[in-house]
């Protein structure tokens, strides 16, 4: 049987701004009140588990425990078929540099790797969401969602967040990037999970 949330107060388990953003978009209509893993000053765990899932769990269920409230977290990444899934759950690996993220350079590698490849058109990929809903007494509910749709280069669009400049979703031909954040939430991956998350958590 799957827990429902039936609290007022619910903590995003995630650092990432425009995650953050999003989610509280996609948690408008359920008049939950959301707060941040900043806002409680929470550090950010390491994420040493090698699957969406693992990871999602790490951040949730240490939000939970940290701030006696549910939490719910989101782990995702782009997995592009010519590169064996890969970045996948290293997709923000990828951009990390000592001074911080660079996407624009983690986006370049990743066109370059295919150039290298030869790689043939279209590039597929999709982006894959997991999200934790996670209790302080340790329960928690995973729901997997995803989009397909294929690389493009160079970048275009200054929407959304990370890899979206280059991700164009199947049936469109703007990317993520150009996309206006309301459409983006009508078909992500992260809106996919957040639909099953709404039917079996929130319903
Ligand atoms: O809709 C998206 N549009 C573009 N890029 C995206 C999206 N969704 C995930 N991504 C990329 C960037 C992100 O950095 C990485 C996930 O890494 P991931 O560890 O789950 O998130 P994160 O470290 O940015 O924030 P946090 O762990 O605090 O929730 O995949
Ligand atoms: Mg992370």
């Amino acid at each position: 049987m799957t827990r429902k949330f039936d609290g007022k107060e619910l903590v995003i388990a995630s650092h990432n701004k425009g995650k953050l953003r999003e989610i509280a978009a996609l948690l408008k209509p359920f008049g939950v009140s959301v707060t941040s893993a900043a806002d409680h000053d929470l550090e950010e765990p390491e994420e040493t588990e090698d699957t969406f899932a693992g990871n999602a769990r790490i951040k949730a269920h240490f939000a939970a425990k940290s701030t006696g409230l549910p939490a719910l977290s989101d782990d995702s990444g782009i997995m592009v078929d010519a590169l064996d899934g890969a970045p996948g759950v290293y997709t923000a690996d990828w951009a990390e540099t000592e001074n911080g993220r660079d996407f624009p350079m983690a986006m370049e590698k990743t066109w370059t790797l295919l150039e290298e490849k030869n790689a043939p058109l279209p590039r597929t990929a999709r982006f894959c969401s997991t999200l934790c809903l996670a209790w302080p007494d340790g329960h928690d509910e995973l729901f997997e969602g995803k989009v397909e749709g294929s690389l493009t280069w160079p970048m275009r669009g200054d929407q959304g967040f990370g890899y979206d400049p280059i991700f164009v979703p199947n049936g469109y031909d703007i990317t993520f990037g150009e996309m206006d954040p309301a459409e983006k939430h009508e078909i992500s991956h992260r809106a996919d999970a957040f639909a099953k998350l709404v039917a079996g958590s929130f319903a």
